[in-house]
């Protein structure tokens, strides 16, 4: 099946040769064809360039795309979106003046989210959860990362990690799944941290490798939540099946946890509010991306990543949303991107390069997804007619996407 997207008013994102990843002054560009087409044939991107040279197609669909806009779909890299219920309560609470910690300290929290999902059965949970993913495709995300991390038992975890299986069988969306367990203490291994990591690594682990149920492996590396030495642990022990870490850390405390991270290899470090000149030393020389989640800092008041003071380092840095029911309960990259733009001062290139290829990197996809280039997958945004692509988060509120192809197939 063959579809022709001609008259494209801007082609956003082209990468003649593959790259992986864009960093620091890099960041900065966004390469581009104007009066574009691009034909897709068999799932992947077959070609692409300006109109005069758009070839005719005898068979398949035209989708002529004047005074639009097309580039990659966006990758989430990030995401907790298989959930039970929510966590309105405790957004009113914040509004009334409990903080993000206090919350957890009284048992809400990650521990609440925990209780929900084991009372809930399997199919419940994936039922709540597919319309989070068709809500996130609806809005241009192609790619997605999705943790377990609300189970906390061998059965909740297997749970968790079973839904996100049967949702990348169920749709066409690239999806990569995340263990972690390693999220919050359960209460009963609060005094016993070493009792809980016996769990994770000698229980869980072993069952989720034996089902083939993960692709990497996280920790919370928080004052409060796992230390320095307990991640080190969780990362040595996934390596031992295969699962290279990426590392919820530097969320609200910097504890020399990113040095830790890269030791180890992680593919990459998310949250990032707090970021020490020590942290971006041990950044520089790793291949570790960098991703920052704005819309946390934004729904739950903390600091914005440091992005300025990083790319102007030399760092990449991508974007994700975080989209789980307590920090962050949206799943929206448009609104990330705008986020960006407008509290973190990356430009409008810088955000799409975070949102797409970076993104794509940290979810160990950068040689399939996250750039228009020959043979990766056709996974796009066609936006409604712009003015130019930087409306996208000028208006920051609005819908302006007007068609998603996600792996080849035109979703609406
Ligand atoms: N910080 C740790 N985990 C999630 C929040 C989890 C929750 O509150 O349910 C996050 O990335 O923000
Ligand atoms: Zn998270």
């Amino acid at each position: 099946m063959k579809i022709l997207i001609t008259n494209i008013k801007e082609l956003l994102q082209i990468r003649e040769a593959a790259i992986d990843k864009v960093s620091g002054a890099d960041m900065a560009v966004l390469p581009k064809i104007d009066n574009a087409y691009l034909l897709i044939e068999n799932n992947l991107i077959a070609d692409f360039g300006t109109m005069e040279d758009c070839p005719d197609i005898s068979t398949g669909q035209v989708i002529d795309a004047t005074g639009k806009t097309v580039l990659p779909s966006w990758v989430d890299s990030h995401t907790h979106i298989v959930y039970a219920g929510n966590r309105i309560q405790e957004f009113a609470d914040r509004i009334n003046g409990l903080s993000y910690e206090e919350i957890a300290n009284r048992g809400g929290g990650i521990l609440n989210s925990a209780k929900k999902l084991n009372e809930t059965p399997e199919e419940e949970i994936y039922n709540q959860s597919k319309l989070r993913l068709e809500e996130i495709m609806q809005q241009g995300t192609g790619a997605v990362e999705i943790k377990s991390g609300y189970g906390l038992t061998v059965e909740g975890e297997l749970k968790m990690l079973r839904v996100i299986k049967k949702l990348a069988e169920n749709y066409p969306v690239k999806i990569k799944a995340t263990f972690l367990g390693a999220h919050a203490f359960p209460m009963q291994y609060k005094e016993n941290h070493a009792a809980y990591l016996d769990v994770i690594i000698n229980e869980m682990l072993p069952k989720i490798a034996e089902e083939k149920l993960a692709d990497y492996i996280d920790a919370f590396l928080e004052t409060g939540y796992f230390s320095v030495e307990e991640t080190e642990r969780i990362m040595a022990a996934g390596k031992q099946y295969g699962l290279i870490s990426k590392i919820h850390v530097n969320q609200f405390t910097a504890i020399n946890g990113i040095e830790a991270c890269v030791k180890h290899g992680a593919l990459s470090v998310d949250h990032l509010e707090i970021v020490t000149d020590e942290d971006i030393e041990v950044l520089k020389n790793s291949d570790t991306m960098p991703v920052a989640l704005p819309s946390c800092s934004y729904f739950i008041s903390i600091p914005y990543t440091p992005a300025r003071k990083m790319i102007s380092a030399g760092l990449p840095l991508a974007l994700a949303t975080d989209f789980n029911p307590g920090t962050t309960p949206s799943g929206n990259m448009n609104f990330v991107v705008a986020t960006a733009c407008i509290k973190m001062k990356m430009t409008p290139e810088e955000a799409i390069n975070a949102a797409t290829i970076n993104g794509a990197y940290a979810m160990g996809i950068s040689a399939t997804h996250g750039s228009i280039t020959k043979g990766k997958h056709a996974n796009l945004i066609i936006t409604k007619p712009l003015a130019s692509y930087y409306q996208l988060p000028y208006a920051f509120g609005s819908n302006l996407i007007d068609q998603v192809i996600i792996e080849g197939q035109l979703l609406y």
